[in-house]
């Protein structure tokens, strides 16, 4: 060996020597630091009020059980804590909250806008779609996407709600005087008119698919909130080698092969120049589908009140494929994403709102009889359609709709990753950062602090001035603040027009007390006994004419 090799290789060792001298502290001081953020992440924790856990495992095991227990364990506990629900799921920490001063620092605050990680599970159905991207790109898609629900696009879309209303009537006629369940009615009929006007498919091209992919989209619902609660059904790995992983291999072909279809057949219709503009403008009497919500206004509103006179809209699909067509970055898989996403939030939530609407209807006869009462004064003995501006008079009935969208809110939790330290308001208590915060709506629309007899179905909780007077956050059925339902004005029109036809139509009946809902959220709430009803036609010849 030479001097010059030694020389080299003393340097080498002694370069090695001091990166273990410097990288051994690193490691340690890095540990040391790791170690007293989680320790004040822990003891931040365990100041939280929560049942007692396992070691290791934690909560893990109240997690444990179908859809329909874990909902009524968690009933039962939120009835134990309070309005604040520590849990440990292994090394994660989950915090329900429903005071409204709480839920207002999370929903009303644009630092705390991604989703939690249990969202992930929607990615091979949903993609990057809006309900669960972050970022840039969920700012950019938000924007594009919110005036395609523009009033004057919605406006345009009346005269289908109402054609595909009658249609489901003509279909439930034939249920007369048995008892049903009014649910795939309602899945089906939100498909339909989905199909036909966001993505704007017309009837003539639709086949039987729509009611495969209501039903395919329930059943994997059901997958996915399995994924939640059965800790061993999380891992990628393992799910895929369970049966529930080759049944949503199954149910994924039926849900893509339609939007893929839906896509293509849009595509076609473009390119052989058939492009439609929605041409129409707003009168300012018309300004809003309902003033339920304008203490809590978002873009949807902005968009609606700072608009001046006539505009050419596209609806939704029309304006993605436009939009991707003209280089503008939109690629055919987030087009994809996007329509998968309008699909599922747009169908699923209103079949469940308006199915527990009818059954509340049939419970509660004197308010439908108010609400058929309002309607007569409307329409008299005509069985014209519903303007808009007819949509505008419906204001018990609204009143009606927005009690069950509090009692039994169709999306009854909201999941966030806290981006930093929240102080709670109403308790003092600190979150730490890092933690999966959850809204549970379901429980802050039943606080009685802030509703009188919360338990008790009661459509005045909806007039002006009780609402003017709530805690803005107290009544959060569309979410609020800047990550809101996209869609939460399309779904208050369309239903107001499906329901006021069924009224018209049926007096609604339902056997089963509340007392005895048996409810389960399936990512969506539902009745796991069914939503049983039964109907009477109020006028002999109603569905022959
Ligand atoms: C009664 C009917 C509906 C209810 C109760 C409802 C409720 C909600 C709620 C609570 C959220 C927030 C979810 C979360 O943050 O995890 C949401 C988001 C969303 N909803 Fe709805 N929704 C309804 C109907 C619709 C309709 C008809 C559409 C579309 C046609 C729609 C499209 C969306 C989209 C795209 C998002 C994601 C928005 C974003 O993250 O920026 N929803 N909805």
């Amino acid at each position: 060996m030479t001097a010059a090799t030694e020389v080299v290789d003393d340097a080498a060792t002694s370069a090695t020597n001091t990166f273990y001298y410097l990288l051994i502290p690193a490691l340690v001081l890095g540990f040391v630091y790791w170690k007293l953020q989680r320790r004040r992440f822990v003891d931040l924790a365990n100041k939280l009020p929560g049942p007692r856990g396992y070691p290791i495992i934690g909560n893990a095991m109240d997690f444990l059980g179908n859809s329909l227990e874990t909902t009524e364990r968690f009933i039962q506990f939120s009835f134990n804590y309070g309005n604040i629900m520590r849990f440990w799921i292994f090394h994660k920490l989950v915090v329900f909250i429903a005071d409204p001063r709480d839920v207002e620092l999370i929903l009303g605050n644009s630092t705390h806008l991604d989703k939690s990680e249990e969202y992930r599970f929607f990615k091979p159905w949903l993609g990057e779609g809006l309900l669960i991207s972050s970022g840039q790109k969920w700012k950019s898609h938000r924007k594009l996407i919110a005036p395609t629900f523009h009033l004057n696009v919605l406006k345009s879309f009346v005269e289908l709600f109402n054609a595909n209303s009658r249609a489901v009537c003509e279909k439930m006629a034939k249920e007369n005087g048995k008892t049903f369940d009014c649910h795939d009615y309602m899945s089906e009929c939100t498909v339909e008119i989905l199909l036909e006007t966001a993505m704007g498919v017309s009837k003539k091209t639709q086949d039987r698919s729509g009611y495969e992919y209501a039903m395919a989209v329930m059943k994997m619902c059901n997958i996915l909130h399995l994924r939640q609660a059965k800790i061993w059904l999380r891992p990628d790995w393992l799910f895929k080698i369970t049966k529930y992983g080759k049944e949503q291999i199954d149910l994924l072909d039926v849900i893509h092969g339609l939007t893929k279809k839906v896509i293509k057949r849009k595509k076609e219709e473009i390119s052989s120049g058939n492009k439609k503009y929605i041409e129409s403008s707003i009168n300012p009497e018309e300004k809003s589908v309902t003033t339920a919500f304008k203490s809590l206004k978002d873009d949807l509103d902005e968009q609606d009140e700072n608009d001046v006179g006539q505009k050419k809209r596209l609806a939704f699909l029309d304006l993605m494929i436009e939009t991707s067509q003209n280089g503008v970055v939109l690629t055919d898989e987030e087009i994809k994403e996007e329509v998968d996403t309008i699909m599922f939030e747009g169908h699923d939530t209103t079949a469940a709102g308006s199915s527990f609407f009818l059954c509340l209807m049939g419970l509660h006869q004197k308010y439908q009889d108010m609400c058929v009462q309002e309607l007569n004064q409307i329409f008299g003995d005509s069985d014209r359609p519903a303007t808009f501006a007819d949509t505008l008079e419906m204001k018990f009935l609204e009143r009606c709709l927005l009690e069950a969208l509090r009692m039994y809110p169709p999306v009854p939790i909201i999941a966030r990753k806290l981006q930093e330290d929240v102080k709670l308001a109403s308790s003092g208590h600190i979150v730490p950062k890092g933690t999966t915060i959850v809204v549970a709506t379901v429980k802050t629309h039943r606080l009685e602090t802030y509703w009188e007899n919360p338990d008790v179905y009661n459509p005045d909780n909806h007039l002006p001035e009780k609402a003017a007077e709530r805690h803005f956050y107290s009544f959060i059925p569309f979410s609020a603040g800047p990550r809101s339902c996209v869609g939460r004005k399309y779904a208050l029109l369309k239903l107001k027009i499906i329901l006021s036809t069924i009224l018209r139509n049926f007096k609604v009946y339902s056997d089963i007390p509340e007392d005895d809902y048996r409810l389960q959220a399936d990512i969506i709430l539902k009745r796991a006994d069914g939503f049983k009803i039964r109907l009477e036609p109020r006028r002999k010849n109603i569905m022959a004419s």
